[in-house]
């Protein structure tokens, strides 16, 4: 479970600290490339100095109870994990295409009903959004550099975007997509 929190945190670009005295190899690698810190050792009071948000997913429901406690008195977002009771906020599901994000939440009602719209809008949404947003947003740089008005800028983003060049992303041709954008502008 702190496992997959803590890859959803990293894609998210957070700085990690993980407290265990045990960790998954995937929790080593993430140590071993920089990514996350690990302290190796249970939790203590006082752990949660100078935190943001806080993630408790221990299979020992006193320490989640103290670290649920410690959040709640620096007014820190909390989340242990399966106790929404124990929770200030709720993990999302989450499609990632770059920096297009897309989260879909239950509130809780039925976090698999989440995984199963995740799985839906990863198919509808492919990974050539990606290519297609980062495209977007130089042609849209170079719109607000070329045209006045916000009528005229939007305008022209409209002519990018029903220019086809999504199509020409998922198909492999970027440089086609690129002159498609230059005369659209
Ligand atoms: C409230 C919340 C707390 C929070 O913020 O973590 C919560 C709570 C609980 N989850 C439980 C179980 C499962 N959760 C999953 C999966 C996910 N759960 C996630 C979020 C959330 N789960 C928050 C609500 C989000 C929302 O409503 O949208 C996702 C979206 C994100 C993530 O965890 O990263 C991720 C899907 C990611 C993806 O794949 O896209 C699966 C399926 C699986 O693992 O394959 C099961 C097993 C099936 C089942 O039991 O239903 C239980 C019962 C535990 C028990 O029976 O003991 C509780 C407790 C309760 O409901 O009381
Ligand atoms: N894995 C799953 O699919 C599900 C898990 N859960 C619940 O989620 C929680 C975590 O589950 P898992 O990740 O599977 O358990 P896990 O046993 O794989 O991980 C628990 C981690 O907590 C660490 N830990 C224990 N005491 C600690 C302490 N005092 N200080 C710091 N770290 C401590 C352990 O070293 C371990 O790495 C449990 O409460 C479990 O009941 C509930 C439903 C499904």
């Amino acid at each position: 479970m702190a496992q997959r929190k803590v890859e959803g945190l990293v894609e998210s670009q957070a700085s990690v600290t993980v407290i265990s005295p045990s960790t998954t190899r995937a929790l080593d690698t993430l140590a071993a490339q920089g990514l996350i810190r690990i302290i190796r050792r249970e939790y203590r009071q006082g752990d949660l100095e100078g935190t943001f948000l806080v993630i408790s997913a221990t299979d020992d429901e006193e320490i989640n109870q103290a670290v649920f406690a410690e959040a709640g008195e620096k007014g820190l977002l909390v989340n242990v994990v399966d106790q929404p009771e124990l929770c200030n906020f709720i993990v999302p599901s989450v499609v990632r295409r770059g920096d297009l994000v897309i989260s879909i939440s239950t509130s809780g009602k039925c976090p698999v009903l989440a995984k199963r719209v995740r799985k839906q809008i990863e198919k509808q949404y492919g990974p050539e959004y990606q290519e297609y947003l980062l495209l977007l947003s130089q042609a849209r740089e170079k719109i607000k550099a070329s045209y006045k008005t916000e009528q005229e800028r939007g305008k022209a983003l409209e002519r990018v975007m029903d220019s086809g060049i999504l199509e020409l992303i998922r198909v492999g041709k970027k440089d086609l997509a690129e002159e498609t954008i230059e005369r659209c502008i």
